[in-house]
């Protein structure tokens, strides 16, 4: 394949020459051939064109390097060499504010990563940081172009580094949407969220050939590393959808809540749902007695603007749930404990989906908003051999970091380590309000009871009828509702039917909240 070959026009004139481009444009944009088109929707996959299309606003992209060919030599290399080199690069806008974007197209060598393709994501990195917007990966690529060995493996290291220093300066968003091993997979881990297509995704760092050929598991590609795998329990992926069409929406609408860089604040959108109104259905929703579990997820939607918000790991640690909603406008994070699952306490997996959760908040300027009803951590050989300490320190620190505004509220318990790390007022929580159904205590009573007044209840004449007495005994000195609010440990008791107005009122006047961390390099959080 020659450019003289496919020139249209006389090349010595300048029409000639943009007939020239022109030709060479289309070819780009063809791509290698309409059977690799129809073999890629018969996979019911969409082109990395098409994927684009979806994403950015009609007609927005602009194309970087769409003319690059590789240079490499060797396994017959010299005779393929394909306009844009299997990816496709540039920048567009999603409702009006610039995205970049690099979408790998399958068509040409599986999507697989050589040097110049390579650079050229190097180069849409770069171009996405210096502008201070998000970017966006559509992958469908098969890792390390084979035929380019180290080359393509120093390829996967630029990117890699290039994610990391990206991190937490812009949003990065990576969309699965094809087969991805190796190298395809560890750039995603490092961004900010990780979206999947169920069937037609999957993300291993070796295939079920490497490891039926290691460990001797038989497994199918989805079965080791599927949509559902990574969204239910791995926990790499953030979302999970049926098809592309809906995945790429929601890709849309995720932008749509964040800052285009760490310098910004979130878009605002103004929102009909009146800031005062009261929501009386609080009152039934949430049982008084601690120990009968609701959805939290019900109290979520009463209380946010319109009653929309965005579940990120919906499906991975249930037992908390983090979102992405608004209040009066203002994009919040909200972190609630579920008492529907595992009644809502905090174990490893909860604790790193919050963690890393609270992190991206702050990173990107987002108040956050917990909701606690927790009995506290899980207790268990498993947990603490699982290392519960060191996870469960990971959620303490990332609060404990994090100057964004931070408003939490207990809506029943909180109890021990769990209310402290939950954004309690003495880890930094700017406003703390509680329902007059809290109650805060180190332990619940029966096993405070139990260790405090060990020796009266084993010396009691009838040690049911003390240990009763001793548990009525504690609750009446230290788990009533005002405990916490007479020592100035939370500000107030409120009404639940006025927590979207308390809140509201809350974050307006956090709105110009600065903190500034002691200089130091870079803190060492707990992993
Ligand atoms: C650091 C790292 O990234 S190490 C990881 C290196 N990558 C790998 O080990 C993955 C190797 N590839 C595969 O396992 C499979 O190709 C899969 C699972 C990705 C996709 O499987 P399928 O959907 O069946 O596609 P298929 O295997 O036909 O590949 C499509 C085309 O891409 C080519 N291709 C696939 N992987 C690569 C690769 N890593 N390098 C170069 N070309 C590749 C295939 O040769 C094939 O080319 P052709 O159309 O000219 O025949």
């Amino acid at each position: 394949m020659t450019v003289v070959d496919e020139i249209p026009g006389e090349p010595s004139d300048t029409r000639g020459r943009v007939a020239e481009l022109l030709a060479l444009r289309e070819q780009a944009r063809r791509g290698p051939s309409d059977r690799a088109t129809e073999a890629q929707h018969a996979k019911g996959k969409l082109t990395a064109r098409e994927r684009i299309e979806l994403l950015l606003d009609e007609g927005s992209f602009k194309e970087v390097e769409q003319l690059r060919r590789h240079r490499a030599t060797g396994f017959g290399l010299e005779a393929k060499k394909p306009y844009t080199d299997g990816v496709i690069t540039g920048w567009g806008t999603v409702e009006g504010r610039t995205v970049f974007v690099y979408a790998h197209d399958f068509r040409i060598f599986g999507g697989a990563l050589g040097e110049a393709h390579a650079t050229k994501i190097h180069k849409i990195m770069d171009m996405a940081i210096s502008a201070g917007a998000p970017l966006v990966s559509l992958n469908d690529g098969a890792g390390a172009r084979i035929q380019e060995g180290v080359s393509a493996l120093a390829g996967y290291g630029g990117i890699f580094q290039r994610n990391t220093r990206a991190s937490g300066v812009i949003p990065q968003i990576s969309v699965m949407l094809g087969p991805c091993a190796g190298g395809a997979a560890y750039s995603p881990a490092l961004t900010d969220f990780v979206f999947m297509v169920r069937e037609t995704s999957q993300m291993f760092i070796t295939g079920p050939d490497v490891v039926k050929a290691v460990t001797g598991e038989e497994i199918t590609q989805n079965g080791l590393g599927g949509a559902d795998v990574h969204a239910e329990t791995s926990g790499v992926a953030h979302f999970a959808y049926d098809d592309e069409e809906t995945c790429i929406a929601e890709v849309r609408y995720l932008i749509g809540m964040l800052p285009s860089n760490n310098r910004e604040n979130p878009p605002v959108v103004p929102s009909d749902d009146p800031a005062d109104r009261r929501g009386d259905v609080l009152l039934d929703l949430v049982p008084a007695d601690g120990n009968r579990p609701y959805d939290m997820h019900k109290v979520i939607e009463e209380l946010v603007d319109d009653g929309d918000f965005l579940e990120v790991h919906e499906r991975w640690a249930r037992n908390i749930v983090c979102a992405l909603a608004r209040l009066d406008g203002q994009v919040v994070g909200i972190v609630a404990n579920q008492p529907q699952a595992l009644a809502g306490v905090l174990d490893i997996e909860a604790s790193e989906k919050a963690a890393r959760f609270v992190q991206m908040c702050d990173a990107f300027n987002i108040p956050i908003v917990t909701l606690l009803d927790v009995p506290g951590f899980l207790p268990g050989v498993d947990q603490e051999h699982g290392g519960i300490i060191r996870h469960g320190a990971k959620l303490l620190y990332a609060y404990c970091n994090a100057t964004v505004p931070r408003i939490s509220l207990i809506l029943r318990k909180a109890y021990g380590g769990a209310y402290i790390v939950m954004d309690s007022q003495s880890i930094g929580a700017d406003l703390t309000y509680a329902w007059p159904t809290n109650e805060i205590a180190v332990m619940g009573a029966e096993g405070a009871a139990n260790v405090i007044f060990r020796r009266q209840i084993a010396d009691a004449e009838d040690p049911e009828a003390m240990r009763a007495r001793m548990v009525k005994e504690y609750k009446a000195e230290l788990m009533h509702p005002y405990y916490a609010a007479e020592r100035g440990l939370v500000d107030d008791v409120i009404d639940p039917a006025e927590t979207r107005e308390v809140l509201i009122a809350s974050l307006a006047m956090l709105r110009n909240k600065h903190a500034d961390l002691p200089s130091r390099k870079h803190g060492n959080p707990p992993q």
